[in-house]
Parts: C-alpha cells; structure tokens; sequence
C-alpha cells in the first residue's frame, strides 16, 4: 500500500508517491494556468531516478493537473487503481494555532485552514487548492494535512510574541509561528539517529538553505526558537526575500516613494534576498557572476552568511550548548563555499570545518567537523515529503487502530 505526498502551490504541484519510506515516483507540474505548462514525471529505484517523461502542453487549473498526475502514475505502473493509496499526504503552510501535529482532513479542517488565508496568504489558498482537487478526485482515501507551522508549537510565549499591543495577538493571531518545520524536525530525527544519541539529550541549530531560508533552535527534541516569524519573509536572507530588515521600511515606501500594499509585497517577497542585491535568486548563478568579478554578487554572499552566522551566535547564547549544527536545504546540501564562510572564525564557539570532508558530494548525511571542533558539524539532506509520507501513515494506522477507517 502506499501514500500520495502533494504540495500544492500557487502555480505547481509536486508530488511523490511512496511505498514505506521508499519514493516510487515523483515530479512536478509546473506553471499551472499558462500557455507553457511543464509536466515532469519520474520513476525512482533505489533513490535514483530510472525513468523520466516530460509532457509539454497547456495545463489549464490544478484540477487538471492532478488528474494528470494521477493518470501518470496508472499509465507508469506505480498504482493499479485508486484503491491502492493509503492515504494522500498534504503540505500545509500555515496552521496557525489551530494545529499542533498532523491532522486528518474533514470539513471542519478545511474550514479552519480557510479561515488562516490572512496569516498565509501566498501559501494556504494554493495548499487548500490541492487538498480540494484531491478530495474530488480520490473522496475515499484518508488524506491528512502536515503544517510546517506544527513542529514551531513548542515556542516559549517570551519568544512567539512580537513586542507589539497584546490585544493584536487576541484579536488578530498576530504573533510568530515559524516554517520548515517539517524539515528542521525531519534533520534533527536524522542527526540523532546518526550519532545514535537520543535527540532529547541533544542541542541543535538546524539551518535550511533552500529558495526559502530558515534557522531552528532545537532542545530536547523541541523547537525553541526559530527565524521565521508570523509569514515566511522574517529571518535569513532568502532567494528573492529580504528576511530582517526595519520594520519602518514599509512606511517609508508607502509614504515616501508611493508604493503599494501589492508592491511592497512583491518588492519584499520576490524582489529582495540575493535577487534584490546582485539579480540572481539561484545560488550557482551569484556564485558565477561573482567568480566572473562582479562585486555585487561577492556583496550578496558576504551577506548572506553573516545573516546566517549572526543566527548562529544568537542560537547558541540560547542553548547554552551547542552539541550538533545541521546544514541542509538546496544550498545547505550542496554548496562547500557558503558552509565554510557560514562557519569560518567561529572556532571560539567549538564550530570548525574540515575543508577536506566540508567538499564530499554525497546525498547521504556526512559529517564536516574538524578535529579542533566541539560542535559535530552535519550536512543532512532533507526529505520533506518522506516526512510527511510518514505522519501520513502514522496517522492513518492510529486511526484504523481505532476503528475511524475499516
Ligand atoms: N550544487 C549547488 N550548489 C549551490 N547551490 C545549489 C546547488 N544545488 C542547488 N542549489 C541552490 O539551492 C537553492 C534551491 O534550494 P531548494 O532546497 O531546492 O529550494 P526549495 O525551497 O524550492 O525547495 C537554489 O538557490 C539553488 O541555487
Ligand atoms: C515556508 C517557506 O518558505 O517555504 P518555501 O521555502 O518552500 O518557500
Ligand atoms: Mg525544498
């Protein structure tokens, strides 16, 4: 038997299908609603993609893409029929405080992550679009919602509230939840188990690189502070999103240079980051302007990681200890250069890198740390959907177990 993992965004559904912790199949279907919509869809064997079809042609709503999808993994052998699936795993943004762990979808859910749009309103509308076209399509499968707010619950009030009026909390949720936390909880299981060490004796800084970018606190197995605040845009530089910045700044765009609610929202979510400084989002492309001499691109990077190793210090006077720091996420996983800036003079914190281990390509976890380092330095890739893949079929089994499904 096996389970459906979908996260659905504005304009693409990626998807992976499972069969315990193994991916049988995967892919993504990308600008949904454009004349040039892309379908990619492959077979895995042994973690290695063995077979890969591409479908260009228009794909018009994510209705339509889902069916396709679906379609896909019929024609590729990976289902016979929809009774094969377990149960549909699905990516939620935001839970707000509504949602503390994985949850089984009804009504009621559905509601209730409707009524959250306003605290997610890039992420939550296209995330309860996919649950909606999924529930049309398979309406006997068990499908269950994973928050990447869920794993952020165990933030201590002192660090979730924002010094703002109270009342805006009690009247409006305004406060910070935090993200990534499916990945930051996913690392974090993985890191003990490699050390075989339980994860409630460890202290860990959790780092996720990604497009999105976010740094965890974590002790005792609980997330104690994290970068993200109320929307994903507070915390780290990102791709394309400023992360810290004055909170006046918005004012003085609004008033001052005429912008809009909508421009500020582009400029600051989309515009910003390593785009806004030197013009590219994607971390291999700063780093070749920048080996090309461009001094904006070096200026980006330089910022970059001083955001990060600025995180570090503050997670670290908080812990108190730091046993393990985890560097995971597309740049996290793969780019040497930012983790030995990241970590470069921070030897009088026990954190320091073996240039030699810090260059292994490997998609396995492999640890970096130096002889000299106190702090066990990991490089763990992380595997969102396998997670959810997982609280999926937890949920579902307790549930049988409990006689809700036959
Ligand atoms: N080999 C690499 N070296 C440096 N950066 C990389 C490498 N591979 C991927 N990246 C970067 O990872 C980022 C995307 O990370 P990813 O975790 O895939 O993002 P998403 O948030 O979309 O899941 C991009 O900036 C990309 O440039
Ligand atoms: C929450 C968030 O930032 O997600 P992503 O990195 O996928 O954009
Ligand atoms: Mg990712």
């Amino acid at each position: 038997m096996t389970v459906l993992v979908i996260n659905s965004g504005s304009s693409s559904i990626k998807y992976q299908l499972f069969k315990g912790a193994l991916a049988l199949a995967g892919g993504v279907v990308e600008r949904i609603g454009e004349p040039k919509s892309r379908f990619v869809h492959r077979l895995f064997q042994n973690r290695q993609t063995i077979d890969e079809a591409v479908f260009e042609q228009p794909i018009s709503d994510h209705g339509e893409g889902m069916s396709q999808v679906f379609t896909a993994l019929v024609e590729s052998g990976c289902l016979q029929h929809k009774a094969d699936l377990l149960g549909i795993g699905h990516r939620v943004v935001h839970g707000g405080e509504a949602f503390k762990e994985p949850t089984l979808i009804n009504d009621q859910v559905l509601a209730k992550i409707a009524e959250i749009i306003p605290l997610a309103p890039l992420h939550n509308p296209a995330n309860l679009k996919g649950i909606q076209v999924a529930l049309e399509i398979y309406p006997d499968v068990p499908q269950v919602a994973v928050f990447d707010t869920a794993f952020h619950q165990t933030l201590p009030p002192s660090i979730f509230h924002y010094p703002l009026p109270h009342s805006w909390y009690k009247t409006h949720h305004i406060r910070r939840y935090g993200f990534h936390g499916t990945s930051h909880h996913y690392i974090s299981k993985q890191a003990a188990a490699y050390l075989k060490q339980p994860l409630e004796t460890l202290n860990l800084i959790t780092l996720h690189l990604g497009n999105g970018a976010s740094a965890t606190a974590i002790k005792a197995g609980k997330s104690i502070d994290t970068s993200m605040g109320m929307t994903p845009l507070e915390g780290l530089m990102m791709g394309t999103r400023c992360g810290d910045i004055d909170p006046s700044l918005p004012l003085y765009l609004t008033q001052v240079l005429g912008k809009s609610p909508e421009d500020l929202n582009s400029l600051l979510n989309r515009e910003s980051g390593l785009k806004g400084i030197c013009g590219a989002n994607d971390m291999r492309q700063v780093h070749a302007l920048a080996k090309a001499g461009d001094p904006l691109a070096s200026l980006a990077i330089e910022m970059y990681c001083y955001r990060i190793k600025k995180y570090i210090g503050a997670y670290y006077a908080v812990l108190g200890r730091l046993d393990v720091l985890i560097f995971t996420g597309g740049i996290g996983e793969n780019d040497a250069m930012i983790r030995n800036s990241v970590c470069a003079e921070l030897a009088h914190l026990g954190i320091v890198i073996d240039h030699k281990k810090n260059q292994t390509a490997s998609h396995d976890i492999f640890a970096i740390q130096g002889e000299a380092g106190a702090v066990t330095v990991l490089v763990i890739p992380t595997d969102e959907e396998l997670e959810i893949a997982q609280q999926t079929l937890d949920l579902i089994q307790n549930q049988k177990c409990l006689g809700a499904y036959s």
